[in-house]
């Protein structure tokens, strides 16, 4: 297998995305992540841009052991003698030069003709090249620079002295076949290309950085930038999880591998977020929360069968515990049945058919069904008394200028549905006014409380509610995601608890087995 370098720049090109600024601690404790990560190089910083910055990659250069450690420059004398400063304590320093050779950043950003350029890059690369041994040139803008003045910069940086030339399709403006078609040229024309390695730097403005860095490798790149998460200036750079976990996924395809400590990339993510304050989005390849998450039925039943169906790359390859089936509203009976096992239930068919209705019930009107939902759906369930009355719907009018009303449909057991409409002084009330007419029951309501079972906007609403009727106290419970409903929900099965304990006087409230 080939080995592919893999550079490191979420603390330089990283650091870039609008918002972030990382202090010298941060940046020290990234780089000691990305050192047990085991990336081969890592770039701290542009020692010119400030004190601070300078400052930090001198830190980080003492910190790091066991990774090269690089600083950035533009190519100008100044900005050299910044980066020999921050790296003078570094066990293997290396300087990143760069210069933009492509036509619209010649003629607008630098004002230099093609001789100008080669002629302050050379300058730059000579003048470094007395203090670092290892030096990495950068065209910026490669991209968009013609393949023939590529060839000519490449071999003026070869005979300069440069040790790495890094490829960087700066604005994200090519597709894979053409950027591969880069390095394809440079290694069949560039005299002495043997000398040096070439490295892909892509970002991610049209969401190809990943694919082209991957191109590149087909293409003879020995080395990949990017960043951690993808972060980086505008789009981001190319992940450097996403190629590494290409790299060993699809060995078979692409023959290279990397040194990284795969295990170590759920954890280093989770490290670039936090200190970045930059959230990794939900549906990002590999370090995404669902990249292992599972909700749909099919999928669920697969994954319980054999993983291998639907997932690539197991979690514990990235340092993750295990892969997630969610319930939702697409789950299906197999993951069902496995999470009230998880859970500690064990049901007959009937009675997890029975659980999983009432599952596709709240699952139509939340995102995601939690433990806690299922416990609490589940205890309704098994506390179930004997229905007189069934509820069936609510029909609540309330304005802070207007009595509230409500209407309420029950089915009565052996008579059907009823329907009433009554006003109250809340709509609690209104709707237990409602209910009272239609039972033609008369009881007190001697206690009222409800509580979320889990958390969100669209949590699980839980009311319980104690009726008083004669000395005989019943206790029911009502669950929704609504609370109106909840309240009518715990009122009936109050109501059936009561007309039970009526009937058959000396039956344990089975609320109590709960
Ligand atoms: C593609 C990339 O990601 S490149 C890296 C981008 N990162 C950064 O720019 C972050 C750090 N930068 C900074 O802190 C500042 O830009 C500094 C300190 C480097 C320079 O600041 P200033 O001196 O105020 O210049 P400013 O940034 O406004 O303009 C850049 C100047 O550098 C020139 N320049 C740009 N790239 C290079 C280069 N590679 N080599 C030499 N000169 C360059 C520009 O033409 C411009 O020159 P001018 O002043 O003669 O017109
Ligand atoms: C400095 C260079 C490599 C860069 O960041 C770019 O061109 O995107």
């Amino acid at each position: 297998m080939r080995k592919i370098y893999i550079f490191d720049t979420t603390l330089r090109d990283g650091e870039q995305s609008p918002g972030v600024n990382l202090n010298t601690k941060e940046k020290v404790e990234i780089a000691l992540q990305l050192e047990k990560l085991g990336v081969d190089r890592m770039e701290a910083g542009f020692p010119a841009a400030s004190p601070g910055d300078l400052a930090a990659v001198n830190a980080v250069a003492r910190a790091v052991k066991n990774a090269s450690v690089i600083g950035l420059s533009r190519s100008r004398e100044q900005d050299i003698d910044a980066a020999r400063e921050a790296l003078k304590d570094a066990q293997d320093p290396c300087l990143h030069l760069f210069l933009a050779t492509s036509p619209i950043h010649r003629k607008h950003k630098l004002r230099m003709e093609k001789d100008q350029v080669l002629e302050t890059a050379e300058r730059a690369i000579r003048y470094a090249k007395q203090y670092f041994s290892k030096i990495e040139f950068s065209p910026e803008d490669a991209g968009r620079t013609e393949l023939d003045f590529l060839v000519q910069v490449t071999e003026m940086a070869i005979r300069a002295g440069a040790t790495v030339v890094n490829i960087p399709d700066t604005v994200g403006y090519l597709n894979p076949l053409e950027f591969g078609n880069i390095f394809k040229t440079l290694k069949e024309n560039v005299t002495g290309i043997e000398k040096i390695q070439l490295s892909a730097h892509c970002h991610d403005d049209l969401g190809m950085a990943t694919a082209n860095a991957l191109a590149a490798v087909l293409n003879g790149a020995d080395q990949i930038e990017g960043t951690i998460n993808g972060i980086g200036e505008r789009a981001g750079n190319t992940a450097i999880e996403e190629v590494a976990l290409a790299l060993a996924t699809r060995a078979d395809y692409f023959g290279a591998t990397t040194s990284l400590n795969l295990k170590e990339i759920a954890k280093t993510s989770r490290l670039v977020s936090k200190l970045t304050g930059m959230p990794v989005p939900g549906n990002k390849a590999i370090v995404g929360a669902n990249a292992f998450a599972h909700e749909s039925g099919i999928h669920q039943d697969g994954m319980l069968k054999e993983k291998t169906t639907y997932e690539i790359i197991s979690p514990e390859t990235i340092g993750l515990k295990e892969s997630k089936l969610v319930l939702g509203k697409h789950s299906g009976r197999h993951a069902f049945r496995e999470k009230l096992i998880d859970l500690g239930y064990e049901l007959e068919d009937e009675a997890v058919n029975a659980a999983f209705a009432k599952f596709k019930d709240v699952a139509d009107r939340k995102k995601d069904v939690t433990d806690e939902d299922i416990h609490a759906m589940l205890e309704e369930k098994l506390a179930e008394s004997p229905s007189i009355y069934s509820f069936q719907t609510i029909e609540v009018h309330y304005g802070n200028q207007s009595v509230p009303s409500a209407t309420i449909r029950i089915e009565k057991t052996n008579e059907g549905v009823k329907e009433a409409t009554a006003e109250g002084n809340g709509s609690v009330d209104a709707i237990y006014n409602a209910i009272d007419k239609l039972t033609g029951e008369e009881v007190e309501l001697e206690d009222y409380s409800i509580k979320s079972v889990s958390h969100g906007k669209d949590a699980l609403g839980e009311v319980h509610v104690v009726l008083l009727q004669n000395d005989v106290t019943a206790q029911g419970r009502g669950l929704s995601t609504d609370i109106l409903e909840a309240s009518a929900r715990a009122y009936v099965d109050a109501l059936n608890r009561l007309i039970d304990k009526r009937q058959s006087p000396g039956r344990r409230d089975k609320m109590s087995l709960i």
